[in-house]
């Protein structure tokens, strides 16, 4: 029953109250702000019945808002029973919600201008298997951990490896398919962290994209334009190893991306290396900093197994720093790591499961010092008149 004094219209207030920490799990606003709820009603008895407009047929997030929302109906003093009464928004609805989520922004429109204030990290290796995937994903993790609105673009068009270390997978191992809303698609969201990836759009992990350079373009350009982010504080993209034409795009979509470099402790591998920062750099690009990943393994007797030689992060920060005005830092030697693997093994990010470890450790270090990195502002066109 009704608590003493608080009628049916109250109470339906302060459902629709409650009803506002409710959030859409993929899009991450309150339903309330999306005009999923198309109405609340208490009978005098006590029972609510609400009524929730979902943006689509078959919406995966269709259970949990629906919990949800009944959960938060029936946790208002005074309420008996709760009915979610579900339907699907109006093709017109729904065109209000992507012009609303769009804010302004002409369909299609990249996300990420100039004048964005959202930071971008292309993150690059010289070569393949260095573990760039693998950071990538701990360091977005990291960063969410942090409390900050991270998005992560898996553009590694040939080992699109996002999905799986991020658990985003299904039983098969093939990456979830993002929701779509009319032309509007939704990143699923693992850990904190608004994901999409070229995995996401073909048809089993094991498939093999071979497109060309202007296919290649339009797909990071979509990324860019299509896909539902929200306000970012930070959006990383793990760009395919080398100087392919995924960073060429990169570089001539989002020339205020800044680049953060992986490489082995292998000094043979610092040419290469060396060569996708310079790349970076033609675009326009300005090199963050040095990761080295795969340093050496403390062993059980403290004697240190160096599988990968040393030096080869120090030596590629040295030569990237030649010439420069700001000497390019290295940023962090993350060791050997068997909990680092295996998390990737199993999509549970080692920053999350076993924050102690030593690598997780020093991916935490890498986010810590990104966080806190102020906004460069250079770049950006301040509107200042001189008349
Ligand atoms: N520090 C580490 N310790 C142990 N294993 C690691 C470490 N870093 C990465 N790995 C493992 O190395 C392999 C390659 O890593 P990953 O796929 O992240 O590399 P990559 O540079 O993104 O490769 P590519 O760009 O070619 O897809 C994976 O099996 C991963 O689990």
């Amino acid at each position: 029953m009704p608590e003493a004094g608080a009628g049916p219209d109250a109470t339906a207030e302060l459902i629709q109250r409650a009803l506002s920490g409710v959030l859409d799990p993929e899009i991450r606003k309150p339903v309330t702000e999306l005009d999923m709820i198309g109405g609340v009603e208490v009978s005098p008895e006590g029972h609510a019945t609400v009524k929730v407009k979902l943006t689509i047929v078959g919406c995966p997030a269709a259970d949990r808002i629906e919990r949800d929302v009944h959960a938060a109906a029936a946790s208002v003093p005074g309420v008996s029973a709760v009915t979610v009464d579900v339907s699907v928004m109006t093709p017109a609805e729904r065109a209000a919600l992507t012009e609303k989520l769009r804010g302004g922004r002409a369909a299609r429109a990249q996300q990420f201008g100039p004048d964005s204030l959202t930071r971008v990290y292309a993150v690059t290796s010289g070569k393949g298997g260095v573990g760039k995937s693998t950071l990538t994903a701990n360091l977005a993790v990291a960063l969410a951990e942090r409390g900050l609105r991270v998005g992560l673009v898996d553009a590694d068009v040939h080992g699109f490896s996002i999905p799986g270390l991020l658990g985003l997978t299904d039983a098969d191992g093939a990456a979830v398919r993002p929701t779509r809303v009319d032309d509007m698609i939704l990143p699923p969201v693992a850990y904190g962290v608004k994901v999409i990836s070229i995995g996401m759009f073909v048809d089993s992990s094991s498939a093999a994209v071979a497109w060309r350079g202007p296919m290649l373009h339009r797909t990071i350009q979509q990324f860019l334009g299509d896909v539902f982010f929200g306000d970012l504080d930070v959006l990383l993209l793990d760009l395919p190893p080398g100087t392919g034409d995924v960073a060429i795009s990169v570089g001539q979509l989002l020339p205020q991306a800044e680049v953060l470099v992986i490489t082995t402790p292998q000094p043979a591998a610092a040419d290469v290396a060396e060569r996708s920062g310079v790349v970076a750099r033609q675009t326009g690009q300005r090199i963050v900093g040095v990761i080295e990943n795969m340093a050496g393994l403390v062993q059980p007797d403290g004697s240190v197994l160096e599988l990968f030689g040393s030096g080869g992060g120090a030596e590629v920060a040295r030569r990237l720093s030649a010439g420069q005005e700001a000497p390019v830092p290295l940023l962090a030697s993350v060791p050997l790591s068997v909990p680092l693997r295996t998390g990737g093994d199993t999509g549970a990010p080692i920053v999350v499961t076993d924050p102690q470890d030593p690598a997780a450790a020093a991916i935490r270090a890498v986010a810590a010092g990104l966080a806190v990195r102020p906004r460069d502002l250079p770049r950006r066109k301040l509107p200042l008149s001189t008349r």
